[in-house]
């Protein structure tokens, strides 16, 4: 067993719990690449020459119908060169293929080796690690029947799909099971699911040909980028392998710095693995292997998939705080995230969730400025609220209207609002500070508004140009362009032309 130091040092160093720089295993995956890549040429080749002989049999069909024979037989010998192309090609074609498979086969080896040693080594360094002691009297996960049903299952997809209800039974009331194997995250991984609060995941359709499983309730999407550090993910293997573990240890320990939480499973066992420290430096903290047929499993399961990140109980602590319900997530920024909620008597707004005090206090007091002097920004409606998490405190306001984005091409359309709501601002004498498109929302009367309004100043020359640069650049306006602006272009007709056609002559 490592020591807690020196576990640490091996994972500061960021080598002790990721894959390691293996050449070896960059030079298989390249030769893999290489004939892919063959394999993909070979058979454009064999589908280019099957057109030529099809086009060429058209064409001695044509002649021969018409009698011309000599012309027939010309197209005739060139159909036979062509067609013993074809063959050499399909042969090619069935080497790449042949070469395709040895490497493939090549490069699973080396990473299952190094796979393997990954999980031996996430093993050896959990803190703890132990299997489930039955408890007997107490619920099993899954029951005998539904693992007799299980053990017939002969594909992932179809495991997955019947395990989509076990996990949801699994689940603290208010977050759902989401399928996200299909669908690529913005990290670019796909997890067979994640779990999170049923309102703040981006949900998608089912991909083409997504089995359903038997109540049709399952639910597909990926994470907001913003919310990585409030899921829980979950791997299904029909059959786990060892090695399988380092799969679900790159995802813990590529989640964002603090606590993650994942759980790896098949049609028997599953581990409940959790990881701390800084994202791409995490260290196993806990792993707890288990049966589903082991008596008391099902509250072990559920116990560990209902532990709440520290974000998550920032979030719920601040909802009852302010008596509001989650309708869902707006965004977020480096200072804060943005939630859609919801009561009686506020109605729809905007929760902003912060932990620099001292900076959500400066925001607040700048938007209850601004809308003073009735400048079009969102409209704080608390005050900056504290809430006790712990020995910590997490922030709040809450703010309205809840808008829509402006995408690049709306803004666009509607260039003079865009930069008369910037305009309007300055001549109230403030300067946004951070006039990026983004920081622009919508209303329902499709009024423009600020919002994050941290940075805001007074309008000077200085702030006023660097304004004007900042909301045309986001604008996707072109060099030239930008050099072009100073303190006063927004009162200028002909900039504002020239702007239009810029921006007209990037967009379309
Ligand atoms: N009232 C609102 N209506 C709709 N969406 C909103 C609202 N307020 C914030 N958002 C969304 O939340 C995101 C983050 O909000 P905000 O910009 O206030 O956070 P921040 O942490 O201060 O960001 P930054 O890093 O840009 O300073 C915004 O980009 C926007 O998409």
């Amino acid at each position: 067993m490592l020591t807690r130091c020196a576990k640490n040092a091996d994972s500061a160093a960021g080598a002790g719990f990721g894959w390691a720089n293996c050449k070896d295993l960059a030079a298989a995956r390249r030769a893999r690449d290489r004939a892919e890549s063959a394999v993909g040429r070979a058979d454009q080749a064999v589908t280019g020459l099957g057109d030529v002989v099809a086009a060429l049999q058209r064409q001695w069909l044509q002649e021969y119908n018409a009698n011309n024979g000599e012309k027939a037989d010309e197209i005739e010998t060139k159909m036979d060169e062509i067609e013993a192309k074809r063959e050499k090609a399909k042969k090619e074609l069935e080497e790449a293929k042949k070469k395709l498979k040895e490497a493939e086969q090549k490069y699973d080896a080396k990473a299952s080796v190094q796979a393997g040693s990954l999980a031996s080594k996430v093993r050896m360094a959990a803190e703890s690690s132990d299997t489930l002691q039955a408890r007997p009297g107490q619920a099993p996960a899954i029951s005998d029947v539904d693992l007799a049903e299980l053990s017939k299952l002969d594909t992932e997809e179809k495991f997955c799909a019947y395990m989509t209800r076990h996990l949801q039974a699994f689940c603290s009331d208010g977050y759902v099971v989401i399928n996200s194997e299909r669908l690529a995250w913005t990290t670019g991984w796909k997890p067979d699911f994640f779990i999170a609060h049923k309102k703040c995941y981006d949900a998608r359709k089912p991909p083409k040909g997504a089995r359903l499983g038997r109540n049709a309730a399952h639910k597909f999407g990926i994470p907001y980028p913003g919310l990585l550090d409030s899921l829980r993910v979950c791997e299904a293997k029909l059959d786990m392998k060892h090695s399988d573990l380092a799969e679900l240890w790159q995802y813990l320990n590529s989640l964002p710095d603090g606590e993650s939480r994942g759980m790896l499973f098949d049609k028997r066992s599953f581990i409940l693995l959790t990881a701390a420290g800084k994202c791409q430096q995490k260290f196993p903290t806990r792993l707890l292997e288990g049966e589903w047929r082991t008596e008391g499993s099902f509250d072990a399961v559920r116990a560990f998939l209902a532990v709440q990140s520290h974000s998550e109980r920032s979030l719920h602590a601040a909802l009852q705080h302010a008596s509001v319900q989650l309708l869902g997530f707006l965004g977020s920024g480096s200072f804060g995230r943005v939630f859609h909620v919801y009561n009686e008597t506020r109605g729809s707004c905007a929760m902003k969730l912060v932990n620099d005090e001292k900076l959500a206090r400066a925001e607040v007091a700048s938007l209850q400025q601004a809308v003073q002097q009735g400048c079009p920004v969102a409209q704080p409606i608390s005050e900056l609220e504290a809430v006790a998490l712990g020995n910590r405190h997490c922030f709040y306001y809450l703010s309205t209207p809840v808008g829509q984005k402006l995408s690049q091409t709306d803004a666009a359309t509607r260039l003079e609002d865009v930069l008369d709501c910037l305009h309007d601002l300055h001549t109230s004498g403030i300067a946004h500070g951070d006039a990026r498109l983004p920081n622009l929302i919508v209303n329902a009367d499709s009024e423009l508004l600020w919002i994050d309004c941290l940075h805001t100043g007074l309008a000077t020359c200085v702030t006023v140009q660097s304004d004007i640069e900042t909301l045309v650049r986001s604008l996707g306006a072109s060099a030239q362009l930008l050099a072009q602006i100073n303190a006063d272009s927004l009162s200028n007709q002909t900039f504002r032309e020239a702007l239009q056609r810029d921006l007209h002559a990037w967009t379309y």
